[in-house]
């Protein structure tokens, strides 16, 4: 009899991916950093996402050869733009996690050329849904934070028939130190120095873990788990750094409202879910900006798993938990609210008394 636990391939996998596509943005960040990749080459974040994204897939394409990808980019922009192909699949095939690695081998499949760059990138073009098996993938989250010198993510999460089974977080510029507390504005001037880059991973039923990001199969994985809170008064919530994605006034009235003290922390990306689910910080609030924006599944799949396996509770505004199910989008859902299981229910109330919901 196999004593496997559950999804343990999918695990190794995902993660090996989210670790060598890393290399891929931390090197893309750091020649941004010196100038090197200029604006007439495109931007940045560009060159970083399409990378990334071709790694990650080709690796989903070799191990799991019928599972259906909703990713965030298309190789659209790529097709007409020959310069930004040839540059992004020269990082593509540079790109490795070692010779020491026995895991490249285990990642197998690979890009194979410049046309099959823009087969892979165009694997994510699935419409997800409520059946079967749906890898959803972010390949830098966060991008503004990316070019700022803040927070940046890649979040991959399997679905199956709908509900998140496993979902792996990487933050190149969060500190490994699950006790490290989180400075009050950490939305510009992070590193991926000594001491960061981090791995949040969980399956569902299995907890949720962090390990460093640059070890590959190396390090251990060690359980993480949402802070208790005590008391309100002392409690942190955090937010987008960017004022456009999330309502910051609300927000405030919100953690007035709770009797919370301390300024939000704002921090781009999927590293907020980290960060409270690894006790760093309590709340975390997304409030809708507009009537018409609809949360895309690859920016909350991972997150979402990964805070509640560590003892956190996630619903939108109105009380619903997150559906992935029905497709690219969260067209059910409006907004998000983190927090430890034990507290939700009181954040809640609070959220639908300032915006309005009861
Ligand atoms: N009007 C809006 N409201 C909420 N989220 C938005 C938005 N416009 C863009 N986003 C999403 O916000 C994500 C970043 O979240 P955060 O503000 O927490 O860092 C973006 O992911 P990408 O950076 O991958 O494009 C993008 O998908
Ligand atoms: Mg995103
Ligand atoms: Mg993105
Ligand atoms: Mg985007």
């Amino acid at each position: 009899m196999s004593t496997t636990a559950p999804y343990a391939r999918e695990l190794e996998i995902a993660q090996l991916a989210v670790q060598r596509a890393a290399i891929l943005t931390k090197r893309v960040f750091h020649e941004k950093a010196k100038g090197t990749v200029s604006k007439d080459d495109a931007s940045p974040v560009t060159i970083g996402d399409f990378g990334a994204q071709a790694l990650i897939i080709s690796a989903l394409r070799a191990n799991f050869p019928h599972d259906a990808i909703v990713a965030e980019e298309e190789a659209a922009q790529l097709r007409s733009d020959e310069k930004l192909r040839s540059l992004i699949w020269g990082l593509v095939k540079e790109t490795k996690l070692g010779d020491a690695h026995a895991e490249e081998e285990l990642l197998g499949g690979g890009v194979k050329d410049e046309a099959d760059l823009l087969e892979v990138l165009d694997l994510g073009r699935s419409e997800g849904g409520r059946v079967g098996r749906v890898w959803t993938l972010d390949p830098i989250d966060g991008t503004k934070g990316f070019l700022r010198g803040g927070q940046y993510a890649l979040a991959l999460a399997l679905l199956e028939d709908g509900d998140v089974k496993v979902g792996v977080l990487g933050c190149p510029n969060l500190p490994v130190d699950d006790e490290a507390p989180l400075a009050a504005d950490i939305g510009a001037n992070q590193t991926d120095d000594e001491g960061r880059g981090v791995i949040f991973s969980s399956v569902i039923g299995q907890g949720a873990t962090s390990r460093p990001l640059g070890t590959a199969g190396l390090a251990e994985s060690k359980p993480i788990q949402m802070k208790e809170v005590k008391e309100m008064a002392s409690a942190s919530f955090c937010e987008s750094v960017e004022s456009g994605h999330s309502n910051q006034s609300e927000a405030a009235q919100i953690a007035q409202k709770l009797g919370i003290t301390k300024p939000s922390v704002r921090m781009d990306s999927q590293a907020k879910y980290g960060s409270i689910a690894r006790g760093a910080g309590d709340i975390y609030l997304r409030l809708p900006t507009s009537k018409t924006y609809q949360e895309k599944i690859w920016d909350h799949a991972a997150g979402d798993l990964i805070v509640r396996e560590a003892g956190g509770q996630v619903t939108d505004t109105k009380g619903r938990r997150l559906d992935f199910g029905v497709g690219r989008t969260l067209a059910e859902n409006s907004g998000v609210i983190a927090a430890p299981a034990a507290v939700h229910g009181q954040v809640l109330e609070v959220v639908q008394e300032v915006l309005g919901l009861k």
